[in-house]
């Protein structure tokens, strides 16, 4: 099994008044990347590598600085938003089951103007770029949804209209900017992995990796298999609550980031949009069937988060 590469030129970032008819041959692709792999790469987004190696970039300067200085921005700390911020080495758990994930990450998940954020004499651009990658990423995301809902016979708007208030306080939409430090394999703990096994819990996410690669995804046939970096493209994976509202018609997989090899001191990063419909939309399966009971997205996600964030 490998994941496809679609190409997705036609509605490409910037390009509007496409007729839907116009999206068949891109919609079927997706459709069968979503139902068999539950993972696609993009081209032609109109993303460009230039941008995401720029947000790298300032990410990074962020996480090198010590961690007093990155304290204070600590998810949790926001009073208008609970998720937004940075989160510590070994904080988070994506497989409860394991130590923690050795990766520090910050999330953008409001644009208020109020969010708390370092200021632009610590990190000059840092706000600005991850607010507008972030909006670079919805707009990617929006029409994402639009191919995703056509693929399968729906009004257009079916998914779209559920995500209108993404970077707002009534959505949790979030940008991810991840920072995966060297690894010194002495001081790791038995299971320890980067990122651990887990299923995304929202609608799409966007992932975007730096060179090294190590994230891998769960085959049908039970085998993990290599999601390497592709320069120029934008690796997309079905979540959660978009199986339930498919009726596990598009497939939310499991995936993971494996350890460097040992001796392997190279960092990692990612950035990571996770596409997530408005606090108050109720997600009831598209084909009529009620196979999942409807479920409110804000309530869905606050019991997900519960699970990664553990005792905490
Ligand atoms: O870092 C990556 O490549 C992906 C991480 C991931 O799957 C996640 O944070 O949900
Ligand atoms: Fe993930």
């Amino acid at each position: 099994m490998k994941i496809p590469v679609v190409d997705f030129e036609l509605l490409k970032i910037g390009l509007d008044d496409v007729a839907d008819e116009k999206l068949n041959v891109l919609s079927q692709e997706l459709k069968a990347a979503f139902t068999e792999v539950g993972f696609v790469y993009l081209k032609n987004t109109g993303i460009a590598q230039q941008e995401v190696d720029a947000v790298m970039d300032i990410s990074k300067r962020f996480f090198l600085l010590p961690d007093e200085a990155k304290t204070p921005f600590s998810r949790g700390s926001d009073a208008n938003n609970q998720n937004h911020g940075w989160v510590s080495s070994e904080t988070e758990r994506l497989n409860p089951s394991r130590a923690g994930d050795l990766k520090e990450a910050f999330n953008t998940t409001s644009l208020h103007p109020d969010a708390k954020w370092p200021s632009n004499e610590v990190l000059p651009g840092f706000r600005e770029m991850q607010e507008s990658f972030f909006l670079r990423c919805k707009d990617l995301s929006l029409r994402v949804l639009r191919v995703m809902s056509l693929s399968l016979g729906l009004d257009p708007e079916v998914f779209q209209s559920k995500h209108a208030l993404v970077g707002s306080e009534e959505n949790g939409t979030t940008l991810r900017t991840l920072y995966y430090p060297p690894v010194r394999m002495e001081t790791v703990k038995e299971g320890q992995l980067r990122c651990g096994e887990h299923s995304d819990y929202g609608t799409i996410t966007l992932v975007f990796q730096s060179a090294e690669g190590g994230l891998q995804v769960l085959s049908r046939s039970g085998d993990f298999i290599s999601a390497p970096s592709i320069p120029g493209t934008v690796l997309i994976n079905v979540a959660d609550l978009m199986q339930r509202w498919t009726a596990d018609v598009f497939i939310s997989v499991i995936h993971r980031v494996l350890l460097p090899p040992p001796g392997d001191m190279s960092i990692r990063q990612s950035l990571a949009f996770f596409l997530q419909p408005d606090d108050d939309a109720v997600i009831t399966c598209c084909d009529g069937s009620d196979k999942y009971p409807p479920v409110k997205s804000g309530d869905y996600l606050l019991e997900r988060f519960k699970a990664s964030y553990g005792r905490k």
